[in-house]
């Protein structure tokens, strides 16, 4: 398939995308495709260029060259963060963020109200259907028996599946998520790994992760990343089978 092919098929396209921090290649020549609809699973050693390929993805920062296309057309590196999140990507963080003070409920109606741009008023007008939109979401996020009660109420893994709600709420096109399972309980990560796979039947979810069981139960294609660039990709069988991904990462 030629580059063009490629990139006319793809939701994410990256293609020989560099960046350097002060002489340091934090990404040297990164190629990246996701199609739509695709769970894609991203692994690698610390320093890999995992976070600064989702900061070039969000537009929180720009590479120095290289391509990065969103539906084909959509140039990317022309866009700021506002506009890439407004465009549909979402990016959840390591760390939850919802808001401890109010109920699970109102930390959704909030999200929903966002994508609006009512960012002041909570008890908005809801219609029907959001109301509906909302009550699915708690099904997808295993919530809807804690919908009343505050955040803060939550466990670790709880508040985490809140926050991917908040972002399922703005409708992304791509969910960007970033070791989602860490501190997480056994139980949790296994459920995890089917909440995130559900949520990819309607939208692309790319999830970086440490946790090796938990890629396994992904059971979806795996990218290692290794000093800014692809080292290996492909079922995480034959990822992990690599005497590359062996030395500079699952060997370590
Ligand atoms: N803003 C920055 N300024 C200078 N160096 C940076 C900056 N951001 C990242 N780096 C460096 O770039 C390299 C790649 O970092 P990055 O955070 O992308 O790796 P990672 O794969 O996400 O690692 P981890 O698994 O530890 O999160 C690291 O050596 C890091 O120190």
């Amino acid at each position: 398939m030629s580059p063009q092919e490629k990139r006319a098929k793809s939701l994410l396209y990256l293609d020989n995308v560099s960046v350097c921090f002060d002489g340091f290649k934090a990404l040297n020549s990164l190629s990246f495709v996701i199609e739509p609809g695709e769970l894609r699973a991203v692994i690698g050693p610390n320093g890999a260029g995992k976070t600064t390929m989702m900061d070039i993805i969000t537009g929180k920062t720009r590479p120095d060259t290289g391509e990065v296309f969103f539906s084909d057309t959509i140039d990317l590196t022309r866009k700021d963060e506002a506009d890439i999140a407004q465009l549909g990507i979402g990016r959840k963080f390591q760390k939850p963020t919802v808001f401890e003070g109010h109920t699970v409920w109102d930390n959704l109606e909030l999200a929903l109200n966002r994508r609006r741009g009512v960012f002041s008023t909570l008890f908005y007008a809801l219609t029907g259907e959001d109301r509906d939109r909302i009550e699915e979401i708690l099904e997808i996020v295993r919530l809807t028996d804690r919908k009343d009660e505050l955040a803060a109420y939550l466990s670790h893994g709880q508040k985490q599946w809140l926050e991917i709600g908040m972002l399922l709420a703005q409708e992304p096109k791509l969910l960007l998520v970033d070791e989602p399972v860490a501190g997480m309980t056994d139980a949790e990560t296994v459920e995890t790994a089917r909440l995130l796979r559900e949520i990819a039947k309607t939208r692309a979810v790319v999830v970086v992760e440490h946790d090796m069981g938990f890629v396994r139960d992904l059971g979806v294609k795996v990218t290692c990343l290794a000093e800014g660039s692809v080292l290996a990709e492909g079922s995480i069988d034959f990822v992990s089978n690599d005497p590359k991904v062996i030395e500079n990462y699952l060997g370590r």
